[in-house]
């Protein structure tokens, strides 16, 4: 384990001894548990998507251990946190104190090579989309109690591509999120060949428990449901902006005031049902054989990737945002996606 300057610090003088780590969660040894004894979660890698995987567990009264390797990820994952619960304080999302929730988290810098091993119920990995690193740490993993679930929230890999070989098949899942992870309701849940029933149930009722909406990917296919969506559309506008059949903006305005307007409340078979599915299959017929089928990123993004311009995190991409602070663009965003979670939360039929 690393122990540097942070040592001295608030943040890690939590970090080197939890009383919750070692007294609370000694809990089941054995088979997987119910959901209600997942009581502590350690999740791997502070980055975008940590952040927000650990607030709906802390949210719901669970314990969270969140680890990395930089300490200045920790940092900004703490922070990041803080923000994050205010926002839902404000919007009345959750009556929990920022000081209640600040209780229930320690922040652990270490290397996947160090992750503590006893007294966690579940591991939620969110490490960089690199299968070895991924391999890596569900190969340390394997020491775990039989009753610890494995996660992954890789956004493209399968759970067999990236445990194939270990003997801890039976309690990994895939736990996909979607960014800004704290906001967004659905998580899509996808296994392998082996992962048991039992690991997939408490999965599944785990995630209803700290109110998310879990969706079952029932085959292993990469990029499971949504990523698969969304990269044949972003395939199809890759396609539109290389031909100059519309401009970013104005394809921007199209999809927000048209599809994306409707798809909050429809889903597209919803939709279809409401177009008639007559039409829509004659509209496939005509449309089909005229989509994109490149195997590559259009010439513009590529252009784009190789001149740095990455969207906000470099100050530019499609849009200019160097007049502004990266913190204000991100946050401004999720403000109104706060408004429109209270408006989805609002519609959702009781007891789901
Ligand atoms: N960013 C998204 O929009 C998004 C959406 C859904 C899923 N995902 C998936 O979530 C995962 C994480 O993505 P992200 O965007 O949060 O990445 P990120 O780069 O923001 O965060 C990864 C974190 O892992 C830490 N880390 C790297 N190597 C480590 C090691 N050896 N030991 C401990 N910590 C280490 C890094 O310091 C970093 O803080 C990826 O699998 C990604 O595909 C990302």
């Amino acid at each position: 384990m690393i122990t540097v300057s942070l040592f001295e610090t608030p943040l890690l003088s939590k970090i080197i001894c939890h009383p919750r780590i070692i007294n609370e969660t000694l809990t089941t040894r054995g088979a997987i548990v119910a959901e209600s004894q997942i009581k502590h979660i350690a999740v791997i890698g502070a980055g975008t998507m940590g952040v927000g995987i650990a607030q709906a567990f802390l949210l719901a009264g669970r314990t969270v251990t969140i680890i990395d390797v930089s300490a200045e990820a920790l940092e900004r994952c703490k922070t990041q946190l803080q923000q994050n619960v205010q926002s839902f304080i404000h919007h009345k999302l959750t009556t929990h104190s920022i000081e209640k929730v600040m209780e229930n988290v320690t922040f652990l810098q270490c290397d996947i090579t160090d992750i503590p091993l006893d007294n966690i119920d579940m591991y939620v990995e969110s490490l960089p989309e690199i299968e070895e690193l991924k391999r890596s740490l569900f190969s340390q993993l394997c020491n775990t109690d039989e009753h610890v679930i494995l996660a992954t929230n890789t956004s493209s890999m399968t759970v067999s591509r990236i445990c194939n070989e270990l003997p801890t098949q039976h309690r990994m899942i895939g736990l996909h999120y979607f960014n800004p992870a704290h906001i967004i309701p659905a998580v899509e849940v996808h296994k392998g060949p082996l992962t048991s029933k039992q690991t997939i149930d408490t999965t599944l009722s785990l995630m209803k428990a700290i109110g998310k909406q879990p969706v079952l990917v029932q085959k292993e296919v990469p990029g499971f449901i949504i990523n698969r969506l969304t990269g044949a559309m972003e395939r199809e506008i890759d396609f539109l902006l290389d031909e100059g059949v519309v401009s970013p903006e104005d394809l921007d305005i199209a999809v927000k005031a048209s599809y994306g307007f409707r798809l909050a409340t429809l889903g597209p078979m919803e939709a279809e049902d409401m177009i008639g599915l007559d039409t829509a299959a004659r509209a496939s017929a005509n449309i089909f054989p005229t989509l994109s089928n490149a195997h590559l990123p259009s010439k513009q993004l590529l252009e784009k990737v190789a001149n740095n311009e990455l969207g906000i995190k470099s100050g530019i991409g499609w849009y200019d945002y160097r007049n502004s602070q990266s913190t204000e663009v991100l946050a401004n965003n999720n403000e109104k996606l706060l408004k429109q979670l209270s408006l989805f939360l609002a519609q959702q039929p009781q007891g789901k």
